[in-house]
């Protein structure tokens, strides 16, 4: 029989670690993580009104509108139904939620809860490949050549909404939109506080392996 398939999803402020937390996930088990920022940006490229739409928003740091992501992210879960599905940064409101509990029977929800002061230190050293959504920072995982992507030797970037106006509003604008997705996933909900990733990841890697196979042991994410 089939294994089950993971329907996943990894939720916390900006700057909390979702991506650096999916990567390893998909890493250790050998599945894909889909973030939304990343297809947000993605789909930037291709001009047209939503590109242009939706460049307006993320430049503020304000959530794109449910109706713009949920087609967005549907689409491409569409595509992946007999995949594994790790979300990154989605569902982020109680509208997408629920238009994703229409597709979907969610397995579990991580959520990081990580110190405001935190976070702003992390953003403030984030830098990004935009091409693969790569991400550094200089204090934690530095690349190894300096400003450039350890894999492609192409220009690390900082974000334009990583500048601390567009963060600030994002941190502002997270935790009420965030509060009604917990309430409604809490039976199924694992929150993971620290300021530190390495101190979380242990956990995160037991409780993913109990619900499918690892592909590398935990230490080697
Ligand atoms: N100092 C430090 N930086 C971290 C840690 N975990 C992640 N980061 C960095 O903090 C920034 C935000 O992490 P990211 O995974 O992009 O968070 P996201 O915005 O929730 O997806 C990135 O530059 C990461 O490299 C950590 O434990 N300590
Ligand atoms: N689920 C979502 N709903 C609305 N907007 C989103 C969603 N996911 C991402 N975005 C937009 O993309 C931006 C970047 O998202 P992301 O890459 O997840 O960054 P971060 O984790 O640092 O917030 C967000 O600030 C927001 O403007």
């Amino acid at each position: 029989m089939a294994s089950k398939l993971l329907r996943a999803v990894v939720l916390g402020p900006p700057g909390s670690g979702k991506g650096t937390v999916c990567e390893r996930i998909a890493r250790s088990f050998g599945l894909q993580h889909l973030s939304s920022g990343q297809f947000l940006r993605e789909s930037l490229g291709g001009g047209g009104e939503a590109g242009a739409l939706a460049q307006q928003y993320l430049e503020r740091g304000l959530l794109v509108p449910d109706h713009v992501i949920t087609r967005l992210m549907m689409a491409e879960l569409e595509k992946r139904r007999e995949q594994h599905w790790l979300l990154d940064g989605f569902p982020r409101t109680l509208g997408q939620a629920k238009a994703l509990d229409g597709i979907c029977q969610l397995d579990l929800v991580i959520s990081l809860n990580i110190p405001f002061e935190t976070l702003k230190d992390r953003l403030s050293a984030r830098w990004v490949h935009p091409a693969s959504g790569r991400v550094y920072n200089m204090d934690f995982n530095p690349p190894h050549t300096q400003g450039v992507d350890d894999l492609t030797g192409e220009p690390l970037v900082q974000r334009e909404d990583d500048r601390p106006e567009a963060v600030a509003a994002r941190l502002r604008k997270y935790k009420d939109a965030a509060k009604p997705v917990m309430e409604l996933y809490k039976g199924i909900l694992h929150s993971f506080s620290g300021t530190e990733t390495n101190k979380i990841w242990p956990y995160v890697y037991t409780l993913l392996s109990s619900r499918i196979p690892p592909v590398l042991p935990e230490e080697e994410h």
